[in-house]
């Protein structure tokens, strides 16, 4: 009849670490890894001795490409900063072991083995730039680590460059330079084209591509562009049409390419693409060297159809040295340069930077490349019911038999917002979260979530209950109901079969309000006991004096029943865990039916 939960199940309040200080961003909940293993966590173990030898609880950041000195300073206030450069793919998987935080540029292939050699150490990396195709975001996601880029700093720069390789391309300068220093004059050879009234397409509308078309326009261009995804607004507003790739491809007399690269765009330039373009084209990559078929390249400013290229980006960095597209007499080149200008690395290096450390206190990213980015006036809002909604998880899977997969959820959220004014994610990863560690040794944050449920065959379905009255608090109540399992409470099963807890938060802290059928309220502090008894007097004093005896400190007592004098659900909450001998007394009263104690 009376049960009691699992010894296994860790307890929030254990997953802090003493050592080390809990950070006061009221955002820390929604990253809890940044800062708690549980007690038997073999990380544990590990940032215990690391912070011990390392004299000082800092986190460690593996700076592993040059970054600009402000930001090294800014990292330098917060964590201690480890500057190797040029590491090895073996000496990165080495010492990546013993780093909270990797900031890359584009040289540095961040990829599954590093995720995995970082043994859940690494929380977040972050991109020095803007291109995270060098990242596998699904290997970050699947092992809770953060990625964070620094997608603004250097616009300017990579535009400036599409702007000068455009120009030098057209009229030879690299061609023109090697040829005067090696003792020549050759006037005639060197004779280039015109950029005005000439038709740039631009393909890739975003931050670059629109600085780019705003330069073109500025000398005096034809500037058209390609961008399944960019506001026509947006293009009208600089004077710019926004067409359909093929006629991109077909009109232009030069095309910039300012998209990244994903499977989408990979090898977009190809033979059957460079077929469709105008004869003598002159193409600038400024983006990615991936999204061209560069053997198609080859091939197509051999056949006359592409007349010149200029390129600062390879599929492979660096290229061989004998690559025929590289040292093919038509095409200029540059070794990554776009970035590259003092005033960009430093924006970069403070950008990334400040996502870094924000980051590794627990702060959620507005730059956050695998999480959803949740603006931080929504985080301070949603903050008790997240703590609200990882409680709820917690209790109602602690309420499951033992034995019965938890496969099916749902929950049930009671607002008075629009729905586009009111986003679940946090609250759906939180519940996740709630669910999984107690049962897991996974740890569960808003980056892997999603990813861990699907993994464990966790399906969670979400509906939200539209109440009329003001918007003004986001959230009345949160249901969490767990379907096709058996309850060690029996009491706890809803009308329907489901096991049900429901809970709100009431001046700032989270309650729980109903078990089952029965209305309780006890606020989530602590841990709880629910027992169910025959409704009769003199219970509450019965077991109150039980946990005095015993001395646990009682912080609530609330009693829900169906009707006078029949079956009342009573939630007490308990400041300390009772002995297993206070628990056994409990049972052994003849009024109780049964009880479980849950931890928070
Ligand atoms: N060479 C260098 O040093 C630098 C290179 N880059 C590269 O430039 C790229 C663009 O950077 P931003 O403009 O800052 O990024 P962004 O995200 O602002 O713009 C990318 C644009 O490409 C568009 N796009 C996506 N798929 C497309 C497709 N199939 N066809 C056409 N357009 C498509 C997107 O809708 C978006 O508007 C980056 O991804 C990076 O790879 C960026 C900075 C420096
Ligand atoms: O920001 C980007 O996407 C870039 O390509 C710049 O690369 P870098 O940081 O100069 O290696």
């Amino acid at each position: 009849m009376a049960s009691m939960a699992t010894p296994t199940l860790k307890n929030p309040s254990s997953l802090s670490l003493s050592s080390k200080p809990r950070l006061p961003s009221p955002l820390s909940a929604a990253f809890p890894n940044t800062l708690h293993f549980p007690p038997s966590h073999p990380q544990r173990r590990r940032f215990l001795i690391i912070t011990a030898s390392a004299a000082s609880n800092k986190p460690t950041v593996l700076v592993a490409e040059k970054l600009g000195e402000a930001g090294l300073e800014l990292l330098k206030q917060f964590a201690n900063v480890d500057c190797s450069y040029n590491l090895s793919a073996e000496e990165l998987c080495t010492k990546i072991s013993l780093c909270d935080a990797l900031i890359v540029r584009s040289g540095t292939k961040v990829n599954r083995e590093v995720f995995e050699s970082s043994g859940g150490r690494l929380k977040v990396v972050g991109r020095a730039g803007v291109g995270i195709d060098n990242v596998d975001l699904s290997a970050a996601t699947e092992h809770g680590c953060l990625v964070v880029n620094a997608p603004t700093a250097n616009t300017v720069a990579a535009a400036e460059h599409g702007i000068a390789l455009l120009a030098a391309m057209a009229r030879n300068v690299a061609q023109a330079d090697a040829s005067v220093k090696s003792g020549k004059w050759q006037r005639n050879k060197y004779v280039g084209v015109s950029l005005v009234g000439k038709t740039l397409a631009v393909l890739g509308f975003g931050k670059v591509g629109s600085e780019v078309a705003r330069r073109a326009k500025g000398l005096g261009m034809h500037v058209i562009a390609h961008d399944p995804y960019a506001p026509a607004d947006r293009a009208r507003a600089i004077g710019v049409e926004l067409v359909s790739f093929d006629e991109a491809i077909g009109t232009a007399d030069f095309i910039s390419l300012h998209m990244p690269l994903t499977p989408a765009t990979n090898k977009m330039l190809n033979d059957e693409t460079f077929a469709k373009m105008k004869k003598g084209v002159r193409i600038v990559n400024v983006a990615r060297g991936g999204v061209i078929d560069e053997e198609a390249l080859v091939r197509a400013l051999d056949d006359g159809i592409v007349a010149q290229a200029a390129l600062d980006v390879f599929s492979e960095e660096p290229p061989k040295p004998d690559s025929k597209l590289v040292q093919h007499e038509r095409v200029t080149v540059t070794p990554h340069l776009g970035a590259s200008t003092m005033e960009a690395q430093e924006g970069v290096a403070i950008e990334i930077a400040e996502a870094v450390v924000g980051a590794l206190k627990g702060e959620l990213a507005a730059t956050a490349v695998n999480a959803p980015m949740v603006p931080a006036e929504v985080l301070t809002e949603l903050k008790p019911y997240v703590e609200l909604a990882e409680k709820l998880g917690r209790l109602a899977v602690q309420l499951v038999a033992g034995g019965s997969g938890v496969k099916t959820v749902k929950v049930s959220y009671a607002t008075s917002r629009a729905p586009d004014d009111f986003d679940t994610r946090l609250l759906r990863a939180m519940i996740t979260k709630g669910i999984i560690e107690p049962i897991s040794s996974v740890f569960v944050n808003l980056v892997n979530a999603d990813f861990t449920a699907k993994q464990r065959g966790l399906r969670i379905t979400e509906e939200r209950v539209l109440l009329d009255g003001s918007p003004e608090s986001p959230l009345e109540s949160i249901q969490v109901q767990i379907a096709n399992v058996e309850s060690k409470f029996a009491s706890a099963m809803s009308e329907t079969g489901e096991i049900r807890v429901e809970g709100r938060v009431k001046d700032g802290v989270p309650h729980l309000t109903k078990v089952g059928s029965f209305e309780v309220d006890v606020s989530l502090e602590g841990s709880i006991i629910l027992c169910r008894q025959v409704d009769q007097p003199g219970m509450i004093g019965t077991v109150g004096s039980i946990l005095g005896e015993e001395n646990v400190n009682v912080s609530f007592m609330s009693v829900g029943r169906v009707a006078p004098r029949k079956h009342a659900v009573m939630a007490i909450g308990v400041d300390d865990q009772p002995s297993k001998e206070s628990l056994k007394r409990i049972g052994e009263v003849p009024a109780i039916e049964e009880f479980v104690f849950l931890k928070l």
